[in-house]
C-alpha cells in the first residue's frame, strides 16, 4: 500500500508536530559557542518551527535588512536536528569559501551555518539555527512568470545546481528534495540562486561509506511526488543519482510548464510507473513534453548520461556540465551569471497531448504532494549529540 500523502501544497509536515511559538522580537539566544543572537521578526513558517530575521546581539533592535535567519522549532523535531546535522558538517562558512576558491567558482548557492543550540523559555526547550538571510523563492518567479522558465534561466540554473550537488555529496550527503520552492534568490544579489531546506538530506555516504541499495516498503515515495527520483519511489535511500533525476525533472518542468504525470500525483505507482517509462524510452518522453522545434536535445542527452548511472557512482558532474553548456550555445546564449526571470512568451508550441489540455497559464500550480515516510527527518541512528 502506498502512503498516504501527509499534505498538499508546500507545507508538508506531519500534522502531529508542535510548532514553535512566537517569540518577541528582541529575544536573545546563545548559541553553543557563546555567541549571543537577537530574534527580529518572524519571516517564516515551516513544518515545524518559525523563521526569524536575526542578528548578532548588541543593543540595536534588528532591522529588516538583517544579514541572518534564525530557525526555532521544539528540540524534540527531528526535521531540524538533521537539517543542523547538514549544516555543521557541510556548510561551514570556511569549508565553503575553501571550495569556492579551489573550484574557482562566483559563489556557491548553500546557506553559511553561522550557529546553533538550545533556547529554554518558560520551561520548554527549543533548539535554533543561524544561517544567512535569502530573498525570494523560485516558485514564486515561475509562477509571476507564467509557469513556464527561459531556455537560457533553466541551463544556469542547472549549471547552479550542479555546483551545489557537487559541493553537498562531496560532503557526505544528498538532497533529495530539489524543486523551485526550495530554491532561494540570494537577498542582495539577485543572481545568485539557493538550495534550502535540508531537513531530508540524507547521509549517504557516512566517513566515505556508500549505503547499500535496499528497498524499505516503508519510505516508498518520499520526497514531492512529481520531482522524487525512481530510487525513492522504490523505498531506496536517495543517492546521488537520485539527486540529478529530480533535477532533471525540475529543469524539464520549468522548460514545459508541466511534467506528463502530474494529472494523476494522487497515484504514486502511477507517478513511479511514467517515470520508469520515461527512463526506457527517453526520446518518447521528450515527444511527450516538448513540440519537435523546442526539444532541448541536452535535457536528452542529460537524462541518456543518469541512466547509466549505477546507485553508487559519482555522477561526472564536469560532463553534465559541459552537456548544459552545449545547450546555451545551441541557443546562442552563454553563461553569464545573470538570472533574467523573464516570461517566455505565450505562444509556446506544445505537442498534441499536452496542449489538449487546459491552456498553460490557467492551469492550476503543481500539487506538490509531499511523502514523509516514518523513516525521515533522520536523526543519523539518533546517536548523534547536538548540544
Ligand atoms: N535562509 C532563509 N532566508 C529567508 N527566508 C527563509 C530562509 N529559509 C527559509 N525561509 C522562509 O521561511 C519559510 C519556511 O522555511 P523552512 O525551511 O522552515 O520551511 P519549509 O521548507 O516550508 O518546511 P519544513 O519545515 O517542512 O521543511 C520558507 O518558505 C521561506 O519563505
Amino acid at each position: 500500500m502506498p502512503p498516504k500523502a501527509k499534505a498538499a501544497g508546500k507545507g508538508r509536515a506531519p500534522a502531529k508536530r508542535k510548532l514553535a511559538e512566537e517569540f518577541p522580537p528582541g529575544e536573545v539566544l546563545t548559541d553553543t559557542g557563546k555567541k549571543a543572537w537577537k530574534l527580529g521578526a518572524p519571516i517564516g513558517q515551516g513544518g515545524f518551527g518559525l523563521i526569524y530575521l536575526g542578528d548578532e546581539n548588541s543593543a540595536k533592535p534588528v532591522g529588516s535588512d538583517a544579514r541572518y535567519v534564525i530557525k526555532v522549532e521544539p528540540s524534540d523535531n527531528g526535521p531540524l536536528f538533521s537539517e543542523l546535522k547538514f549544516y555543521m558538517r557541510a556548510a561551514k562558512p570556511e569549508l565553503i569559501q575553501n571550495w569556492i576558491k579551489s573550484h574557482k567558482l562566483k559563489n556557491l548557492g548553500v546557506p553559511k551555518y553561522w550557529g546553533s543550540g538550545l533556547h529554554e523559555k518558560e520551561g520548554k526547550r527549543y533548539r535554533f539555527m543561524v544561517i544567512d538571510r535569502l530573498g525570494t523563492d523560485l516558485q514564486k518567479k515561475f509562477e509571476e512568470c507564467g509557469k513556464t522558465f527561459p531556455r537560457k534561466l533553466v541551463l544556469q540554473l542547472g549549471l547552479r545546481l550542479l555546483d551545489i550537488l557537487e559541493y553537498i555529496h562531496d560532503h557526505e550527503y544528498v538532497h533529495a528534495d530539489i524543486k523551485a520552492s526550495n530554491l532561494m534568490l540570494s537577498h542582495s544579489d539577485p543572481n545568485q540562486v539557493y538550495l534550502v531546506d535540508y531537513g531530508l538530506a540524507y547521509r549517504y555516504s557516512p566517513d566515505g561509506v556508500h549505503k547499500e541499495y535496499k528497498e524499505d516498503p516503508k519510505r516508498c515515495h518520499d520526497g514531492t511526488i512529481e520531482f522524487t527520483s525512481i530510487d525513492a519511489h522504490k523505498g531506496a535511500s536517495p543517492c546521488r543519482r537520485s539527486d540529478l533525476e529530480i533535477l532533471c525533472y525540475c529543469m524539464v518542468q520549468w522548460l514545459c510548464g508541466r511534467l506528463p504525470w502530474e494529472d494523476k500525483l494522487q497515484d504514486p505507482l502511477y507517478v513511479r510507473d511514467s517515470k520508469m517509462r520515461c527512463q526506457e524510452n527517453i526520446s518518447q518522453f521528450m515527444t511527450k513534453c516538448f513540440s519537435s522545434q523546442d526539444k532541448p536535445d541536452e535535457i536528452q542527452r542529460f537524462m541518456e548520461e543518469l541512466k547509466s548511472l549505477g546507485y553508487q557512482d559519482k555522477p561526472p558532474y564536469e560532463k553534465l556540465r559541459s552537456i548544459l553548456q552545449a545547450g546555451l550555445k545551441t541557443i546562442q546564449a552563454r553563461d553569464d551569471g545573470k538570472m533574467e526571470f523573464t516570461p517566455v512568451n505565450a505562444a509556446v508550441s506544445l505537442p498534441a497531448q499536452v496542449s489538449t489540455q487546459i491552456p498553460l497559464l490557467h492551469q492550476p500550480g503543481p500539487q506538490l504532494l509531499h511523502y514523509r515516510g516514518p523513516g525521515r527527518g533522520r536523526m543519523d541512528g539518533g546517536v548523534d549529540c547536538l548540544c
